[in-house]
Formats: C-alpha cells, sequence, structure tokens
C-alpha cells in the first residue's frame, strides 16, 4: 500500500534533486522496485550519494532498508528502475562486483572472528605476505603497523591491536570496521543500522566516525531508524514506509522536528491522538491514564525510542 493510498499521507520532497556541486552521483536509484514473491519490498524508490555527502535512509520495521541494502550491495537485483555508478547505468552480478565498483556495506552482525586480533580481523581476506615459494608467509608487522596506523588516521586510539577483536565494545567493532573500508579504498559506504544495538555516548562516537568517512570523501548511506542519529550527521534523508518512499528531503530544506514527525508517522500519529482522545472523553473502555498518556506521546515506536535518546546536536560532535 503506498503511502497516498495509506490514509492520506503525502509524500513529500524537498530540495532533494538539488546537484551536489554538479558532480555525478557515486550511486543514484532512481523508481527501483523488488519484489519477493508476490510481496512488494520496495516500490518505486529513488535516492542518490555523491562524494563527500551522508544520504540517510529511515524507515520502521519492515519498510524495506534492508532489502535497498541488499540491492546496493550486490546480493539483489532490483526488479524495476535503474541503479547507476557514477553515471553507469548498472546490474550488480553479486557482492564482489559492488566491491569491484568501490561499493563497501558494513553489516551489523560485522562479520568478524571474535578471538582472532583487531589487525587479523582487519586484513581478513586480503591479508599482504612477504617472500617467495616455499618462504612466503603473512607479513604481520605490515599488517599490525597499517591497523594501528590507519585506526589513529580516522581519530580511533586502541590501547592494543593484538587483542581480539571480541573485547571490543560494539561501537569499536563499527569504527574498525568504517576504517577498514576506508583503508581499502572503498568509495561508497553502506552502514546498516551501525548505532542500533549502542548506548547514546557509543552512537555519538561511531557517528563521529560515519562523519570522519564522510570528511575523507567517501559518499555514505547511513540506514537508520533514528532521526535524532541521521540529522546528527546526514545531508539527505529518504523516508521509507512499508516499501514505498514517504519523503525525500536535503538537509536545509527539513528541521530535525518535522524529519521526526514524519518518521513517526505524521499525520497517522495525530489522527491517532485525536481518536484516543475521543475514546476516553466517551469513557468507552479505555482508562483516562491510559487514553491521556497515549495523546501525550503516541504509540511505541521510533519517535518514542527516538525522543528517549538526547544525543549531542550535530555542532557538538561533527564538522
Ligand atoms: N526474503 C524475503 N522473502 C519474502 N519477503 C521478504 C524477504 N525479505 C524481506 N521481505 C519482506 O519485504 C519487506 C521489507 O523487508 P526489509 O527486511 O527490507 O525491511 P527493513 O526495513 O529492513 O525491516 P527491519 O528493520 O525489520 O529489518 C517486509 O515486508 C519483509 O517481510
Amino acid at each position: 500500500m503506498g503511502p497516498q493510498a495509506g490514509g492520506g499521507e503525502q509524500v513529500t520532497t524537498t530540495g532533494a534533486t538539488a546537484e551536489s556541486g554538479g558532480t555525478t552521483a557515486l550511486v543514484k536509484l532512481t523508481g527501483v522496485s523488488k519484489y519477493y514473491g508476490n510481496i512488494r519490498a520496495l516500490q518505486d524508490v529513488s535516492l542518490e550519494v555523491s562524494a563527500g555527502e551522508i544520504t540517510c535512509v529511515l524507515g520502521d520495521n519492515g519498510a524495506g532498508k534492508s532489502t535497498l541494502i541488499k540491492i546496493i550491495a550486490g546480493l539483489h537485483r532490483h526488479d524495476a528502475g535503474t541503479f547507476e555508478i557514477e553515471g553507469e547505468e548498472t546490474v550488480l552480478a553479486n557482492p564482489r562486483a559492488a566491491l569491484d565498483h568501490g561499493i563497501a556495506t558494513v553489516y551489523q552482525d560485522l562479520a568478524v572472528v571474535p578471538l582472532m586480533p583487531v589487525w587479523r580481523n582487519f586484513f581478513l581476506g586480503s591479508e599482504p605476505t612477504k617472500g617467495r615459494g616455499p618462504l612466503r608467509r603473512l607479513d604481520v608487522e605490515l599488517m599490525r603497523r597499517t591497523t594501528r596506523d590507519e585506526l589513529l588516521r580516522m581519530g580511533i586510539d586502541l590501547r592494543d591491536v593484538d587483542q581480539p577483536i571480541g573485547t571490543l565494545s560494539g561501537g569499536e567493532r563499527q569504527c574498525v570496521a568504517i576504517a577498514r573500508a576506508v583503508h581499502f579504498g572503498a568509495k561508497v559506504l553502506v552502514l546498516d543500522e551501525p548505532t542500533a544495538a549502542l548506548g547514546v555516548k557509543q552512537s555519538g562516537v561511531v557517528l563521529k566516525y560515519v562523519a570522519a568517512a564522510r570528511d575523507a570523501g567517501l559518499g555514505v548511506v547511513l540506514i537508520t531508524h533514528n532521526p535524532h542519529h541521521a540529522y546528527l550527521v546526514g545531508d539527505r534523508f529518504v523516508l521509507l514506509k512499508r516499501g514505498t518512499m514517504a519523503g525525500s528531503h536535503t538537509r536545509d530544506s527539513i528541521t530535525l522536528d518535522e524529519l521526526t514527525r514524519q518518521m513517526a508517522g505524521g499525520s497517522e500519529l495525530d489522527a491517532l491522538s485525536h481518536e484516543l482522545e475521543r475514546v476516553a472523553e466517551s469513557g468507552s473502555g479505555v482508562t483516562d491514564a491510559t487514553a491521556r498518556g497515549a495523546g501525550r506521546t503516541g504509540p511505541a515506536g521510533p519517535a518514542d525510542q527516538a525522543s528517549r535518546t538526547t544525543a549531542p546536536t550535530r555542532d557538538d560532535t561533527t564538522r
């Protein structure tokens, strides 16, 4: 069910077609749809990300965020619409093809080997060697040194790159994954809810490195359900709802309050709130306290979760 069909919700697009300094987008999706059998996971979704920019994709559960990531990462093919990489229409055959185009995806579970040292995980699958023939062996010193240097370059000062990566905090592991993608030459970094499992402080740290990747010239696609986190670092915002686009905005065309409101369901939430107030007034089965509580804050959902997150303002942690 599209936004129009779903209770009169309007798709809002503000400033979203603005050219980013006249440069070609690194990744551009136009009118992309994806079906799983007869389940429509995405319909007519468009977004772009350019070098030195963060495009945030916001959506509640089932909105289609993972499906969108899988298309950009080469795991799934889109059924309709176009996918351009640096202006060339492309169909990615597999995740390797995405990597070859400079698209690196950091998934929530990170796919690390917990008992291996940080440096070993940093180079997993791309280990440098030294020596020839029977004397060929892993260049451990180079890996240790490079890992330490690359992390420092991103401003990450780990006590010891020899410690098992499983002993790092969730936030530190995300930071290592971001630094790794930057080191291996990613042009586009796709981050799958990097702050979802983190507390306020660690989320701030991770967002700082997301901004560092943007400042290093990468195009970043940040998937999140938290508008506060998105607004701290985002340049563009694409809102997904049940597989369709509920909004597309540039940073200068939307406030945090409006983004939060749209993410929470906007007019749907207002309508529900009024309905609950009416039920409370007529005293039919809902206690006054319940109705007043629901009327005040709306049902538990992303806005509710977000309102409990008091992240610092963008100016505090980034740029
Ligand atoms: N492999 C699949 N087969 C069938 N339906 C699927 C498949 N993957 C996703 N879907 C459906 O497609 C829709 C979008 O799912 P998707 O996982 O992309 O959403 P999401 O925004 O990532 O949600 P969440 O935040 O809960 O992970 C949902 O209705 C989901 O049930």
